[in-house]
């Protein structure tokens, strides 16, 4: 794609906008200085930022602050005062309004499923428009339901004999049907319950490792803006973009209080997801195997007296977690119930699930598995501590 043409106006942070863009990586859609006035009131004032092909990008901010009008300007849902947005290069002013949000997925808040055809139709449905022929447009269809997690068998259910998450899984695979190479996404998972948030977020970014899309997804959630984005544009009001840069620079510097404070009280905590955990020693774990007492033969650690005094892990025969024995818990007769354990730390986890599983945990040890869900080990709070430091200290 050739470079487009940009003014070096600076940008929110100090970048100019062709910085922007060769921080970005080949860019697939362009605002130039847009805006859209509404009588006695701008939504968005000259806006000018690059959306990398291929990545996701948040738009994040308060309500009420221009991230939904700036989305539908790209596909022309609403058309700007001034400036200029261009996708692959070509101005949208220049391509039909249908055509247009027909080669872009559109996914909202509430699925916006058509009530009265089945998933399979609502799915099909811009695969026909496009010409499709209608056994292809079912077999692509039936497809892309397997593809967001749901089984061919609610293909013939109509929307309302789906749950929320559901729906919105539908309207993932609708908006995915024409395999536009743009998805615009405004506050598609806001309507479900944190669970099933979890899951669907989960579940883009597994089908965005695949897919590659060039994903623009509106939230207010900073978390789950720093969860998605590859980069993320925090909004203020009136469309100004405060910041426009990868999560784990807006979280590890907030580039002035406006972001500081959008981005919360936890940032330090929730920074040190972008820190891999690897440098974290691992101990061997203090283990004991069911039906045996802390102390008993098949201990790993310290014989009789010394494990008693201790908090022991319990283990199947495989080496998964149970839980814990708590210090008094002996073969003379102490009790024997399990304390449940904390979080785990996964291998190649990050320094926050490191430190989250020895916080968590009732002894103080975090428990470290395998891919397997085997016990590799256990980590020390202070440890992870350690590192967090060793870290800082290598990017300054
Ligand atoms: N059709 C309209 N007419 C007049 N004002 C509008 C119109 N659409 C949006 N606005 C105003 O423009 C501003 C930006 O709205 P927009 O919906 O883009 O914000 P947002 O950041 O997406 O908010 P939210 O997170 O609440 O959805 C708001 O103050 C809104 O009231």
């Amino acid at each position: 794609m050739a470079a487009p043409e940009t003014t070096a106006a600076p940008q929110a942070g100090g970048t100019t906008a062709q910085e922007t863009i060769d921080q970005a990586g080949e860019a697939m859609v362009e605002f130039h200085n847009v805006s859209k006035i509404y009588p006695g009131q701008a939504a968005v004032e000259n806006l000018t930022l690059s959306v990398a092909t291929g990545k996701i990008t948040v738009f994040v901010g308060p309500s009420g602050c221009g991230k939904t009008t700036s989305l539908r300007m790209i596909n022309r849902m609403v058309e700007p005062t001034s400036g200029t947005i261009t996708v692959g290069g070509r101005s949208v002013a220049t391509i039909p309004a249908h055509e247009l949000r027909r080669s872009m997925g559109y996914v909202m808040q509430q699925a916006g499923l058509l009530p009265h055809r089945t998933v399979l139709d609502n799915v099909s449905t811009v695969l026909r428009l496009n010409k499709v022929p209608r056994a292809q447009a079912r077999k692509r269809s039936l497809e892309l339901l397997e593809t967001v997690g749901l089984p061919a068998s609610m293909a013939r259910r109509y929307p309302n004999q789906l749950s929320g998450g559901q729906q919105q899984r539908v309207g993932v695979a609708r908006a995915l049907a024409a395999d536009p190479p743009v998805l615009l996404m405004d506050e598609p998972f806001s309507a479900v319950d944190p669970v099933v948030r979890a899951e669907l977020q989960a579940e883009l970014l597994r089908l965005q490792r695949e897919l590659a899309k060039t994903i623009i997804f509106v939230t207010h959630d900073i978390d789950e803006a720093t969860l998605l984005g590859d980069r993320v544009a925090v909004f203020a009001t009136g469309g100004r973009v405060a910041q426009y840069a990868p999560p784990e620079e807006i979280l590890r510097a907030p580039v002035d209080d406006f972001v500081a404070n959008f981005v919360g009280r936890d940032r330090g905590f929730r920074h040190l997801s972008f820190s891999p955990g690897g440098d974290v020693p691992l101990h061997p774990a203090p283990t004991v195997l069911p039906g045996d007492a802390p102390g008993g033969e098949n201990s790993t650690h310290d014989a009789g007296a010394a494990a008693a005094s201790r908090w022991m892990l319990a283990v199947d025969a495989d080496r998964r977690p149970l839980g814990w024995h708590a210090p008094g818990a002996s073969a003379a007769g102490g009790s024997t119930e399990l304390v449940p354990g904390g979080s785990l730390f996964h291998e190649g986890d990050s320094l926050r699930n490191a430190l989250d599983a020895a916080l968590s945990s009732p002894s103080g040890l975090g428990v470290a598995v395998d891919g397997a869900g085997r016990v590799a080990g256990v980590v020390h709070a202070a440890e992870v501590l350690a590192a967090i430091d060793a870290a800082r200290e290598g990017r300054h």
